[in-house]
């Protein structure tokens, strides 16, 4: 087995003492006390500091405050102290799954642990928030000081797992084979073990990071080891493994160590009560209530995979109406369609669409072939009335009065001849459209025509800073913040043209970066003077940021004009919410010229 290189060589030192110049004065003491490791406290705990490029930081330090921002850092590196659970009320109520979810505590030990950590009180509870009723909370508990040493003369075995393992285990998962990289010499089953993390460390070239470690390397429990500094205060629990060491590197999946002691105890509800109830986080959830849905409206979902808002928009409007989800991967639009059936959800209908090309122009498209959810409609001699007809599922003669006064009927829709007419409503009847019976294949759509939706959700692909539990946020750039940016402004140009006069478009992402949030309205509101932003409900989240700010390269990027930013919501991690970092804007879409 190849040995581990050291990471931290002489001539990156200067980098490192950067990167390191945020420990706290307790964690620098703790460099010193190497010697005897076991009666180290400072080192085996929970204590991460998490890492930005510096001119990242510089950025988010001038846009929060110094103190603000380093409390959005600090938040980040903790999950939150609740799952949020949003039930399918199409399915069953808030309170049957209260009922299902604490039997099941009350039958595992983790359950256990939890309903003894609140006294009496049940640690479920309704969401008390109007409107969000059917959303339910299961808190947690932590950080929880644990004795790693006790007992030992030695400092404890150990089970190094990767940044992305320990990240999903600090949400509740448990330990699983691929995550582990390193452990301890003599390692057998039964073993107790404390599991600690290997973060991305920098490399030879600027903005270059890596574990650097082969897989399998032995741990001897000295300062010697690789990771040994940078492990300090990376302890998420003690458990007990559930293979050898020599297992642990030979078997390809399975529970490696049980993590009984944990730092955060969060239930993981994974694969429970499937298709009564969705783990979602809460601004999501409010997400899908800002864009505000109708019952028999047509709403298109640009970057919708894995369904998590397409299908509590679904919900919202009591599974009667048209959503059209898209997405770019082929594998994820699968995922939307396995979700809505697992869900019984008959009104999501799915397409593989890249959201930079999602407007169609007529002329462009008199003889194209479109394929929804995997079957080929043939030559569309109409785009306008087939691009309709594949939103809505439904051929225009099916269509419900309620459904033709909601939306605004494109010209030329009426094109289409009776012959087709009558053909697709054989096929609908069918079930086309029905994301239940397609058979792992995803239609692919060529775009739609201006004006064809009552709502558009762009909920953007983006840098996620602001998904927690986030232990390494040093690989974003500004340079790649802007980009962000820059991509999802392309999309939002996109998203414009498809909502019909009249309709609402919301703007959404899990990020902290200004770049993407308020950058992107300020873009929106100064480019399409028909856009005007719409008040929220609920709005449990806060402002936005009012101003701009200059970089040292010369760009400028402008942020809310002041009367806007109660407009717009803004997740703060670091809030008493307690939530992911997330940010959602709503549009009026006004008369276009
Ligand atoms: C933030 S996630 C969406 C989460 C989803 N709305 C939900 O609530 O479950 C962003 C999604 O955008 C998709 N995506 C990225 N670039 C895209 C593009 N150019 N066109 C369409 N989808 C894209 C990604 O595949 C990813 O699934």
């Amino acid at each position: 087995m190849k040995k581990a290189r050291v990471l931290l060589k002489p001539s990156l030192l200067s980098r490192a003492t950067t990167v390191f110049s945020s420990l706290s004065p307790s964690r620098l003491l703790s460099h010193q006390m190497e010697t005897n490791p076991s009666s180290d406290s400072s080192r085996y705990c929970y204590d991460p500091v998490l890492r930005w490029d510096p001119q990242v930081e510089d950025y988010f330090n001038k846009a929060y405050g110094p103190d603000h921002f380093s409390r959005i850092s600090k938040a980040l590196t903790r999950p939150s102290s609740y799952s949020c659970i949003r039930v399918n009320t199409v399915k069953t109520t808030s309170d049957a799954v209260i009922e299902k979810l604490t039997k099941i505590l009350n039958e595992s030990e983790d359950g256990l642990k939890l309903l003894q950590s609140d006294g009496s009180s049940s640690p479920i509870s309704k969401c008390q928030i109007p409107g969000l009723e059917y959303v339910v909370f299961v808190h947690g508990s932590g950080p929880h000081r644990i004795e790693y040493g006790s007992g030992l003369e030695g400092p404890p075995k150990e089970v190094l797992v990767s940044r992305k393992c320990a990240e999903a285990v600090l949400r509740g998962a448990q330990v699983y084979v691929p995550g582990v990289l390193a452990c301890t010499a003599h390692v057998e089953k039964g073993d107790a073990v404390a599991v600690c993390v290997a973060m991305e460390q920098p490399g030879d070239d600027e903005g270059d990071w890596s574990v650097n470690m082969t897989r399998g390397t032995t741990l001897q429990g000295l300062p010697s080891d690789p990771f040994y500094c940078e492990r300090r205060g990376l302890y998420i629990g003690m458990g007990t493994t559930m293979l050898s060491r020599a297992g642990m590197f030979r078997v390809p999946h399975g529970v490696a160590v049980d993590l009984s002691n944990r730092v955060f105890r969060l239930p993981s509800f994974h694969n429970v009560l499937e298709g009564e109830i969705f783990l979602q986080n809460l601004p999501s959830i409010v997400a899908a209530h800002a864009l505000d849905p109708q019952k028999g409206e047509r709403i298109l979902d640009m970057c919708a995979a894995p369904g998590g808002k397409t299908t509590a928009i679904a919900i919202l409007m009591n599974d009667e109406g048209v959503i059209v989800a898209a997405d770019r991967s082929h594998n994820k639009v699968l995922d939307v369609q396995k979700l809505s059936a697992e869900m019984g959800l008959r009104c999501i209908t799915t397409c593989k669409l890249d959201a930079l090309k999602s407007v169609c122009l007529p002329n462009a498209l008199s003889d194209s072939t479109t394929l929804v959810n995997g079957e080929n409609i043939g030559s569309v001699t109409n785009h306008l009335s087939s691009n309709e007809e594949m939103a809505s599922g439904r051929s225009e003669a099916e269509k419900s009065p309620e459904v033709n006064a909601s939306t605004e009927q494109p010209s030329g829709g009426d094109d289409v001849s009776e012959a087709e007419i009558r053909k697709n409503k054989g096929r609908l009847k069918n079930g086309r459209g029905r994301t239940q019976s397609q058979g792992g294949r995803a239609g692919k759509s060529q775009g739609f025509p201006p004006n064809s939706f009552d709502r558009v959700l762009l909920d953007a692909p983006c840098s996620a800073l602001g998904l927690r539990p986030r232990l390494f946020a040093g690989l974003e750039s500004v340079i790649s913040l802007r980009n962000h940016g820059r991509y999802q402004r392309k999309m939002l140009d996109q998203a414009v043209q498809l909502v019909r006069i009249g309709g609402i478009l919301v703007y959404s992402t899990c990020t902290i970066n200004p770049s993407e949030n308020e950058a992107v309205v300020r873009y929106a509101l100064d480019k399409y003077k028909f856009l005007s932003l719409a008040p929220q409900h609920p709005r449990i989240g806060g402002p936005g940021l009012v101003g701009r700010c200059e970089f040292s390269d010369g760009y400028v990027e402008e942020w809310l004009k002041p009367g806007e930013e109660e407009m717009v919501q803004k997740f703060d991690p670091s809030s008493e919410l307690d939530t992911i970092g997330f940010f959602i804007a709503k549009f009026s879409v006004g008369p276009k010229d």
